[in-house]
């Protein structure tokens, strides 16, 4: 792909260098953080642009099964690159081996929800996706982190561990982030302050059973069960009706697939920050989907939403929170229900 991208320079380069400059060493090339995103459909490309305008990464490789796509959508990136201002190295190709030594791989390949189809009506579709798809990535990147969209994302997050063999603080089920910024984003317009100033968690599965943390939720430590002790009770014991956030957030993605057939802007800035936390090892605090061993009761083997430290070793570590018994509850109700579909599934 770079030949046909770089055709005119490919021809004149060695002529035009040499009178350009002189080489002092020999150099390897040898990435430092290459992030490669298998599926370049919408929210893969939400990704990689994200990825790209939030300076995250400065090796970036996109992979689909439609060849064509990889290398429209590359050369149209890369035809911003002299307003971008850093050097990016950007591939795209419908061979896994284009993708090899990933530091990450983001999996977003797979069959989005139709108007009238939730998330888990996806699975039978996506698992057959994954066990072509995941082999070839371990194949090409076999010390990869990976990042799992692709719906349902807790149920493909078991999937892509199970058939990837890596260890599981390295597969990372994007979750309950967008339901908790979308949770965020709604109460800070309800409170008029802005949304990263609101604190507050979705956990459990990214789907209907998700459980919002009210008994934390806080703006500058103050917490709003404090000031209303029933918030998210029905609405006749919490009149202001905060349960109705909740639900709008567990409705919204529906609205917007009415609206547009799709959502991306919001999980690729996500893909971005999360990409941006291993990169950097930041050990930023996510709601991600991970394996809980035990977290607050939950014993199943599933991959479920709680908030982890992400660095570069993927997830280093599980963050104790203090639910309420009926978020305790709601948890562990989501995690036995996404066991119940895991064991539908055949690898
Ligand atoms: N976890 C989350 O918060 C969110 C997850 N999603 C999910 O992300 C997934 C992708 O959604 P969109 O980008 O809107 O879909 P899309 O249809 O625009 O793109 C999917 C891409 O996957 C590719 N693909 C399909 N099979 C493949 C294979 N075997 N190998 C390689 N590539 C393959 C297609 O060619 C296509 O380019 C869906 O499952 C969707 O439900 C979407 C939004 C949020
Ligand atoms: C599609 C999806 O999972 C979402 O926007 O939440």
């Amino acid at each position: 792909m770079a030949d046909c991208a770089n055709s005119e320079s490919a021809k004149r380069g060695p002529t035009f260098t040499k009178m350009i400059y002189k080489e002092l060493v020999s150099e390897t090339k040898q990435s430092a953080g290459r992030v490669t995103v298998v599926g370049v459909g919408a929210v893969g490309m939400a990704s990689a642009f994200s990825l790209l305008a939030m300076g995250i990464c400065n090796d970036l490789c996109l992979v689909d099964a439609r060849k064509e796509i990889c290398q429209g959508e590359q050369l149209d990136l890369m035809h911003g690159l002299a307003f971008y201002g850093k050097r990016v190295a950007i591939s795209g190709d419908s061979d896994y081996g284009a993708s090899a030594n990933s530091k990450i791989v983001v999996l977003t390949a797979g069959a989005r929800q139709a108007q009238d189809e939730s998330r888990l009506d996806l699975v039978g579709k996506n698992v057959t996706i994954f066990k072509s798809v995941v082999p070839q990535v371990i194949k090409y990147s076999p010390s990869a982190i990976l990042i799992v969209v692709t719906n349902p994302c807790d149920i493909m997050a078991w999937v892509a561990w199970k058939i990837s063999g890596l260890p599981k603080h390295k597969v990372i089920g994007t979750g309950t982030l967008l339901d908790s910024s979308r949770f965020r984003y709604m109460i800070s317009e309800r409170l008029g302050v802005a949304p990263h100033s609101v604190h507050a968690y979705i956990i459990g599965e990214h789907g209907d059973s998700s459980v919002p943390v009210w008994s934390s939720v806080n703006v500058a430590g103050t917490r709003l069960k404090d000031l209303t002790p029933t918030i998210g009770e029905n609405p006749e014991r919490d009149p202001e009706n905060w349960d109705q956030v909740h639900k709008t957030v567990v409705g919204v993605p529906h609205e917007i697939i009415k609206l547009k057939g799709f959502t991306n802007w919001g999980i690729g800035m996500m893909v971005s920050r999360l990409c941006e936390a291993i990169l950097r090892d930041q050990r930023t605090v996510y709601p991600v989907s991970t394996q809980p061993d035990g977290w607050s009761g939950i014993y199943d083997e599933v991959f479920i939403s709680i908030p982890c430290i992400v660095g570069s070793s993927g997830i280093s570590h599980i963050i104790n929170m203090n639910l309420d018994p009926p978020e305790q509850k709601a948890i562990q109700e989501s995690a036995r229900m996404l066991r119940r579909v895991i064991d539908t599934i055949k690898l």
